[in-house]
């Protein structure tokens, strides 16, 4: 699940990924090429696949004036083709789910902008679901004459692996309607023995637009017989009936071509859609049929391609609507710096772009098939289930596990505040796997030990390997054994009061509460001398899962702290008042100690053993203030963290992590000595990690210090996006120089805390009298 010796090589390529949540995604990169894929759930391969392009013929008074494939490429397959498009006359623009690439077609005096458009609306749980890209082309003519335009797109039938050349794939042409609104194209039918689908190409029929499609062609030789039908009219041959199956060793691909006349000085635009129908399918065990979120409304025959295609294409304005609805107010803030806009919706393309399934809930499915003999009497486990679905994403494209939990604390503030119901079935299932166990014994890499799989009662790492079986098989991650974690439970604690504080969902609490009363019994146990703060053990036992900590922690200990806060504001909600009496007195001795044994006063100490390295300053100290605030909970009666102490941890961190560490440029360092040289005493300690920077930023934010917060995110959205050309791969780590770390990582999502916090301090303050505000989440 994690190919340590063999780390996916950095390529500055990528760009916006096409697709919507959970039904596979394939990217685009920024010079337009097809090239980075996930059709089977949460496996990547990495290829650009040279047939895939979009080519444009120009034709004046009944002859071609220029035909030239939309690509900076030269490659040695399709040499009959006209490549080589001058890089300095397009531009690219990404702001997910949409982007635009920009051709100033050089001396044709005409303009192609494609707008590439994404099904992924917050709050939406059905278009979202959708395996289906729109490209619309609006083509400007400043000519003085009429010109005929063309744009042809062609697609191999396949991602680009050995499974195209194994024979038995096959192409058709289609044409559909529905409500007087028709599209036609080519489906390319991919045969493969495990998890085949379809793919389609097609463009919307309407007056004034001609449509031609080429069945078949040869992907892999010079591509002349394509080139030259195109060059001929500006049309394509458009043969009828299907192509015969391919042989094994060959490669097969299509094209389906639009076509209009743009007056001159005028101004028209042409539809095209990309689609791909893998409904049904199966893990790397090979063990259980899935069936995708999508085939409730599109079934799952297989046969779904041509219905996908139209529905693309007949609602993608409907969907720029309601993209545009959510985005403007935040476009359109001028109080907010661009990169921060860029950053907020761009990081959110690993919310599809994150290996991510969407599954149904099998309709003979039972609770007590979920939740196992223990039973957790999880009352609306199964109506969300139903309703929902089941959704995963992996920790990273090259860290193959999903929901890995740790890290979901920090990213899933994008799901709360954007598909809340995704959430809270993710919940659900995490809350299905603590009531259950996986008694297997194996061997822990880091210790050496052998302990079982999964233990009752407590949060599992991830829910399992999509190259094994997930929700079956928990806990892929064995590095450490994680029933020992201290981060854990009480993660899954403050997820679920931040939950219903922001869904105010009181069955979802009501379900989930005798499970975080559970998961806080476990945790107890790491309280051994009874001081109301629970101690590490001495190894990595946390996220942070190669950097020791020993002793009472500024991290756990706080989190720690922060979960027996909302267990007592749950208790309150729910008139649990025995238990809410427990945990107010471990709170008040818990708080008692977190400061005798860690405050230094001017910031708290990473941890309390007294190592060399105890005094460090840890970027993530304010965790559980961080939650404590998302949640409302960081004032008056619930106040865990003095006020003073957080304020000054903060401005120590933004002194010494942020400001002293690459000269203030690169975010903030996990953890700086006081002298302020970087801790080396671990690789992770002398690691940035962006999705904590960003949930730094969101808690500078929440108490008052915006500018350092803003200052703070910045240096690793410009390091990343602008410096290290890791645009739509944001890794989980970088250093100062040289080194990164699994790339296109879960735990960025966070920035979507920066967001809620400025939502949060907009709807305190005063109306200004002209200046727009920061808009108020719904
Ligand atoms: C074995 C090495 C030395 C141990 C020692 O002598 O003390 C380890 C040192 C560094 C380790 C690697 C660090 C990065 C990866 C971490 C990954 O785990 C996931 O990462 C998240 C943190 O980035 C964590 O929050 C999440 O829960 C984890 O799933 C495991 C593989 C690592 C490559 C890790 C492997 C061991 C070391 C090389």
């Amino acid at each position: 699940f994690i190919d340590l010796l063999c780390a996916v090589p950095l390529q500055q390529i990528y760009g916006c990924p096409l697709g919507g949540i959970g039904g596979g995604t394939i990217t685009r990169g920024w010079r337009g090429e097809f090239c980075r894929w996930q059709l089977n759930p949460g496996i990547y391969h990495y290829e650009t696949v040279i047939a895939n392009q979009f080519t444009v013929c120009l034709r004046c008074k009944g002859q071609t004036v220029y035909q030239q494939v939309l690509s900076v490429e030269r490659p040695s397959t399709l040499q009959g083709w006209n490549w080589g498009y001058c890089g300095h006359y397009a531009f690219y623009h990404a702001l997910y789910p949409r982007a635009w690439m920009v051709y100033e077609l050089p001396g044709q005096n005409v303009v192609l902008t494609c707008r590439q458009v994404s099904p992924v609306i917050p709050h939406d749980y059905k278009d979202s679901s959708l395996p289906v890209g729109v490209f619309i082309w609006e083509v400007e003519n400043g000519k003085d004459e009429d010109v005929d335009v063309s744009i042809m797109f062609s697609l191999q039938n396949g991602t680009g692996t050995k499974e195209d050349r194994s024979g038995g794939h096959w192409n058709e042409p289609f044409a559909f309607e529905k409500d007087s609104e028709q599209v036609a194209g080519v489906l390319l039918h991919h045969c493969t023995h495990v998890n085949p689908f379809t793919l389609a190409i097609s463009t919307r029929e309407k007056a004034g637009t001609g449509v031609t499609h080429l069945t078949a062609f040869n992907p892999t030789g010079w591509g002349r017989e394509v080139w030259q039908d195109l060059l001929q009219d500006g049309r394509l041959d458009s043969p009828a009936g299907k192509s015969s199956l391919t042989e094994k060793g060959e490669v097969t691909a299509a094209a389906v071509c639009a076509s209009c006349r743009v007056p001159a000085r005028g101004h028209r635009t042409l539809e095209l859609a990309l689609a791909w129908d893998m409904p049904r399918v199966y893990f790397g065990s090979k063990e259980k049929l899935h069936l995708r979120r999508y085939t409730r409304f599109f079934g799952s025959g297989g046969d779904a391609a041509p219905a996908l295609s139209h529905h693309a294409l007949t609602h993608y304005e409907e969907w720029e609507r309601k993209i545009e609805a959510w985005q403007k107010p935040i476009l359109e803030n001028s109080q907010l710096p661009s990169w921060y806009k860029s950053a907020l919706f761009n990081e959110l393309y690993f919310v599809t772009d994150g290996g991510t399934i969407w599954v149904e809930l099998p309709p003979d499915c039972h609770a007590e098939d979920l939740q196992g003999p223990a039973g957790a009497g999880l009352s609306h486990l199964l109506p969300v289930l139903r309703e929902y679905g089941r959704f995963a994403y992996l920790e990273g494209q090259e860290y193959r596990m999903y929901n890995t939990y740790d890290v979901h604390f920090y990213a899933s503030f994008a799901l709360v505040m954007l598909w809340p119901k995704l959430q809270i079935s993710l919940q659900y299932d995490i809350a299905v796997t603590v009531v259950n166990e996986d008694v297997q014994p194996r061997q822990y890499l880091m210790c050496g030990q052998t302990a079982q799989v999964k233990l009752k009662n407590v949060v599992p790492h991830d829910i399992g390997d999509p190259g094994d079986e997930p929700w079956q098989r928990v806990n892929a991650y064995l590095m450490h054994d994680t029933a020992d974690w201290k981060d854990l439970n009480l993660k899954f604690v403050l997820q679920v009061y931040r939950d219903y504080y922001l869904t105010r969902d009181s069955l979802y609490l009501r379900d989930m509460w005798p499970v975080c009363q559970a998961v806080m019994e476990s945790e107890l146990k790491f309280d051994m001398d009874n001081d109301g703060l629970i101690e590490n053990g001495g190894f990595a036992d946390q996220t942070y899962d190669a950097w020791v900590v020993n002793g009472a922690s500024a991290y756990c200990g706080g989190l720690w702290l922060a979960a027996v806060c909302v267990m007592c504001k749950m208790a309150e909600v729910l008139r649990d008042a025995e238990i809410q009496q427990k945990y107010t007195d471990i709170l008040s001795k818990g708080k008692e100690a977190f400061e005798r044994m860690l405050w230094n006063g001017k910031y708290y100490n990473y941890d309390s053993s007294g190592s060399d390295t105890s005094s460090s300053i840890m970027s993530d100290q304010c965790a559980g203030q961080w939650f404590l605030g998302a949640c409302g909970l960081d004032q008056g009666e619930f106040e865990v963290f003095p006020k003073s102490h957080v304020v000054s941890a903060l401005k120590t961190i933004f002194e010494k992590n942020v400001m002293s560490f690459a000269g203030g440029t690169m975010g903030a360092v996990n953890g700086m000595r006081p002298d302020g040289v970087p801790d080396t005493s671990s690789v992770q300690s002398n690691e940035v990690w962006i999705g904590v920077v960003y949930a730094l930023a969101a808690t500078m934010i929440q108490e008052g210090l915006v500018e350092e917060g803003f200052r703070t995110a910045e240096g690793c959205y410009r390091t990343v996006w602008e410096r290290l050309g890791m645009a739509f791969q944001t890794p989980e780590a970088y250093q100062e120089k040289k080194v990164y770390c699994s790339l296109a990582y879960m735990r960025p999502l966070s920035i979507w805390s920066m967001q809620l916090a400025l939502e949060r301090r907009a709807s305190r303050a005063p109306a200004p009298v002209q200046s727009p505000q920061v808009p108020i989440h719904p």
